[in-house]
């Protein structure tokens, strides 16, 4: 049957199932998606906050007391040398003699650099050279006047060295004290901070977290940016500067401060070796950041299967509906339409040739003597024929004709843009057909059939055209059957 031809019956929304189960995915998704989104990133803050920075602030600070041991231990050694107290004591004569040993404490030890300052001449001995005299007026030579009230022994400090293209340097300064106890110089050694900043870039690339060091007062020391060390202070840094007392004023603690990109979870802790706090900080976007890539990923694999449940059900629902819309429309002995999908045919068939002015003709048939097969063959030796009629009309029918089973053994065929005498022919001609391709079983005779003809008439309805085929088909069998009878 021409799919063009099927009457429209609704039969349900085949759009509302498919909708409904689109609904519930995509919220399903959704929430499921949301809520362990929300629970993994929870998760991750309080991972973050309570194991993972403490974690890798202990790891560093026990890196940094690692790698500052060996210069602190080498400053030590240098101010408890005997050789260099005794030439101190006896009044820095052989100045080749401290430049030896400072050049081979710095081959030996691999330090940037090795020096000695005298408390007596504020010379300042360099493994290269005598670098200078030192003045209690210099602002850059502050650092050895303020070692003599220190309480340390030794104090790390950070500033550009002068024999070295005033590069950035950790010095390691240790007090050399005589042995009546007197304070008479400074000796120690330098670490490049390019090493450090190295150290901290590895750090950040390591661990994916920002870590530097500041000062008491909060002034940067060191940090993977070198522009930041020795001038920018954590309190006036955005974000930070809210905590910054807080930070400076305790040990060690976890905090969190607002920062541009969202919060910021800061481990810190002072190190007393350096006199420095260590602050390790990472952005909560960076920390969730794998979590919301598996969330957008799992939205598009929910995004997916919805889609393909949607097509999946689509389909089965249309399949399901036309093989109600099939059932409702078709009469399943036959295979030929029913009366209900007839009548709507019939509606669109008549407003057609109104339209057009074409004339339309139904013809009404009915096998002659179909109890008597019935009676004598049984039920189902019946069904056969009405097949056997069924398929032999439904073959000959032009493409435009509507063939019904009208019920029982009679059948309607409703013939577009088709006159009474086309009609009348074209009955003859099926009547004869039938006659000669059926036979009613067991007994050799010819199946034959009666037919009435109606020509539709301006507004006719189904009954009216009906039941005029009707007594037409009346007169044929009243006149003895296996014959055509048609009327206006
Ligand atoms: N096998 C079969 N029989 C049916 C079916 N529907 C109706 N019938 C029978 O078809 C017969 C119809 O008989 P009628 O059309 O009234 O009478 P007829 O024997 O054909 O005689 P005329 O129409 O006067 O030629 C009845 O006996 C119904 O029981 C069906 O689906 N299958």
């Amino acid at each position: 049957m021409p799919a063009r031809e099927r009457p429209r019956m609704r039969l349900g929304h085949d759009k509302r199932l498919p909708l409904t189960l689109g609904v519930i995915l995509v919220v399903g998704f959704l929430s499921v998606n949301l809520y362990s989104f929300t629970v993994s990133s929870n998760a991750v803050r309080e991972m973050l906050v309570q194991n993972t920075l403490p974690l890798t602030s202990n790891n560093i600070y026990s890196e940094i007391q690692a790698s500052l041991l060996r210069p602190i231990y080498v400053s030590s050694l240098m101010a408890h040398d005997t050789f260099l107290i005794d030439w101190m004591a006896q009044g820095e004569r052989d100045t080749d003699q401290v430049i030896r040993y400072l050049q081979a404490i710095q081959q030996k030890y691999e330090v940037f650099s090795a020096f000695v300052v005298s408390a007596l001449t504020l010379r300042y001995y360099h493994h290269d050279g005598v670098l200078k005299t030192l003045s209690e007026d210099s602002k850059k030579d502050q650092w050895f006047f303020t070692m003599v009230p220190h309480p340390n022994a030794y104090r790390v400090d950070i500033d550009t060295n002068e024999a070295d293209d005033n590069q950035l340097t950790i010095f390691i300064n240790h007090k050399i004290i005589d042995t009546d106890g007197r304070f008479i110089g400074v000796t120690g050694v330098g670490l490049d901070v390019a090493n450090m900043s190295q150290l901290i870039a590895d750090y950040k690339a390591r661990y994916d977290r920002d870590i530097y060091f500041v000062d008491r007062r909060g002034i940067i020391q060191s940090h993977a940016d070198e522009r930041l060390i020795g001038t920018a202070d954590i309190h006036e840094r955005a974000g930070i500067s809210a905590i910054a007392d807080q930070i400076l004023s305790g040990e060690q603690g976890s905090l969190v401060y607002s920062g541009d990109r969202g919060p910021v979870f800061l481990r810190y802790r002072f190190i007393p070796e350096l006199d420095w706090y260590l602050l390790v900080e990472q952005g909560e976007r960076a920390a969730v950041a794998r979590l919301r890539t598996a969330f957008y990923h799992n939205l598009a694999a929910g995004a997916v299967v919805t889609l393909i449940v949607l097509l999946i059900s689509t389909y089965t629902v249309r399949r399901f509906h036309e093989r109600l819309a099939r059932m409702a429309t078709i009469d399943r002995l036959s295979g030929l339409y029913n009366r209900e999908a007839f009548e709507a045919l019939f509606a669109r068939a008549s407003a057609s040739a109104r339209r057009y002015g074409q004339p339309l003709s139904l013809i009404l048939f009915d096998i002659d003597l179909f109890k008597h097969i019935n009676d004598q063959h049984g039920h189902l030796a019946g069904d056969r024929v009405i097949e056997q009629v069924a398929q032999l009309v439904q073959r000959g029918r032009r493409a435009n004709d509507l063939l019904a089973r009208w019920g029982g053994d009679e059948f309607v065929l409703l013939l577009a843009d088709c006159d009474l005498a086309a009609a009348h022919r074209l009955a003859d001609g099926l009547r004869q057909a039938v006659s000669d391709a059926i036979v009613v079983p067991e007994c050799n005779r010819p199946l034959t059939l009666s037919l009435g003809i109606a020509a539709y008439h301006q507004n006719d309805t189904l009954d009216e055209l009906l039941g005029r085929a009707d007594e037409q088909l009346y007169r044929a069998k009243a006149a003895g059957r296996n014959r055509v009878a048609s009327g206006a």
